[in-house]
């Protein structure tokens, strides 16, 4: 498979690029006679660590919503040399997730390694996210991992069989996204299960591991996310690309494969005690800070938002802390007295800030 981004040159070396594609680290055929279940397999870096698996010898099962992507993913895959089956899964769905491992233990035997790539995200203010924006991005990225791990986990114990598990993070477990609350939310507790299932099934055999990609861009990428990496594009008057890698510490972004090379290595034989650990390759950026803090600016503002409306959208609270102050509620409402009006937007104000973005945490 062709890179999706070549890697812009500068004075600066930066970080070296990796070998070239279909290199691996790993002996060829290390995953022979193995089963890999890649959710989210069909596109973007979930394809990426299909391709590397596949590569080395390994029969896949790649499952998510889109039959039309899964498909030419599964032909794609298939020329790399293992077997390839495409199975429509929304991962959300428990019964639906128990029939794909049945299909799997039909078509190859029950799934030797299981990575849970899927999640869904989009950039949002926390004050403008629906109850229902939350529950697409946290019912997928933490309950749908949970949903697969457990059937995973269940399988295995029943048959008394070894199984590694790998799923696939976010740097902002750690510190926080601010613009992503829900799947920052979500991707922390990803990172707990690891460490809770790694200590809970290691007596079973079974490996919990994190991975956390940096800055992959891929074109898969949904519009949502690729719009808020091009934001940053101008302020140096280059490519997109080029811009991306100067905001990193490698000076270059990542490439989908060294994600896919990280997991192959996590599920191998020679990873067999490693577990309850979360992998970043993101060439330090998620620890990276300036000398000098630079200014902050709001979340609204970085998303070219309008001044947020208190309560719009909020109807029991309606007129309360309204710019008019219509309304005040009595003291004795269910819903209280009438809050002061909302504050004024404090984004001049200077303050210490992380000097990274929201750019492949
Ligand atoms: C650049 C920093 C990267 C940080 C690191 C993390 C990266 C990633 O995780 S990248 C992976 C991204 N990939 C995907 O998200 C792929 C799958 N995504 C999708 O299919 C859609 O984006 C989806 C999540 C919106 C689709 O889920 P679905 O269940 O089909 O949801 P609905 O379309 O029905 O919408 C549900 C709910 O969410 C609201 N909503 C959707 N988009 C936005 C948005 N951009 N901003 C605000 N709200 C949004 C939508 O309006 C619905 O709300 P209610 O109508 O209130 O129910
Ligand atoms: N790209 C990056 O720079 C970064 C990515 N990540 C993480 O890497 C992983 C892969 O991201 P990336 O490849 O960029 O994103 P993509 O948008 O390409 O991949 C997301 C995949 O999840 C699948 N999916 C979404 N919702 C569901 C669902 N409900 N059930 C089943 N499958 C679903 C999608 O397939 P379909 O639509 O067919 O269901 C799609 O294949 C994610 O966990 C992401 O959070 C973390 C940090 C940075």
């Amino acid at each position: 498979m062709a890179d999706d981004n070549a890697l812009p040159g500068r004075a600066l070396p930066g970080l070296p690029g990796p070998p070239p594609p279909g290199a691996s680290a790993l002996p060829p055929g290390t995953y022979d006679g193995t089963v890999v279940l890649v959710t989210g397999g069909g596109t973007g870096l979930g394809k990426a660590i299909a391709a590397e698996f596949a590569r080395l010898g390994a029969d896949l099962v790649i499952a998510s919503r889109k039959e039309d992507r899964l498909k030419a993913a599964r032909d794609e895959l298939t020329a790399l040399g293992g077997r390839v089956t495409a199975a429509i899964c929304d991962i959300r769905d428990p019964d639906r997730v128990a029939e794909v491992f049945d299909a799997a233990g039909e078509a190859y035997g029950l799934p030797d390694v299981l990575v849970n790539n899927a999640a869904a995200n989009f950039p949002v203010p926390a004050e403008d996210m629906s109850p229902g924006a939350w529950s697409a991005v946290v019912d997928t990225t933490l309950t749908g991992t949970f949903l697969m791990t457990r059937e995973f986990g269940r399988r295995h114990l029943a048959a008394g069989t070894p199984g590694s598990i790998i799923d696939v993070g976010a740097s902002y477990a750690w510190t926080g996204g601010p613009g992503f609350a829900h799947s920052a939310a979500a991707k922390a507790g990803v990172k707990s299960l690891v460490e809770t299932l790694a200590v809970e099934w290691g007596p079973y055999g079974i490996q919990v591991n994190g991975l956390v990609p940096g800055l992959m861009p891929h074109g898969d990428m949904t519009a949502e996310i690729r719009g808020n990496l091009d934001r940053a594009r101008g302020v140096h008057d280059q490519r997109p690309a080029d811009d991306m890698a100067a905001r990193q510490p490698a000076l270059r972004v990542g490439l989908p494969r060294e994600l896919g090379w990280a997991a192959t290595f996590l599920a191998s034989p020679y990873a067999r005690f490693i577990t309850g650990h979360t992998l970043v390759v993101d060439g330090a950026n998620w620890q990276r800070r300036g000398v000098v803090s630079p200014p902050v600016t709001t979340v609204r503002e970085q998303l070219g938002r309008d001044p947020f409306e208190p309560f719009k959208g909020c109807p029991r609270r309606e007129g309360r802390g309204s710019p008019a102050g219509a309304e005040e509620a009595p003291a004795d409402s269910p819903v209280g007295p009438a809050r002061p009006k909302a504050r004024p937007n404090r984004s001049a104000e200077p303050g210490a800030a992380r000097d990274s973005g929201a750019d492949g945490q």
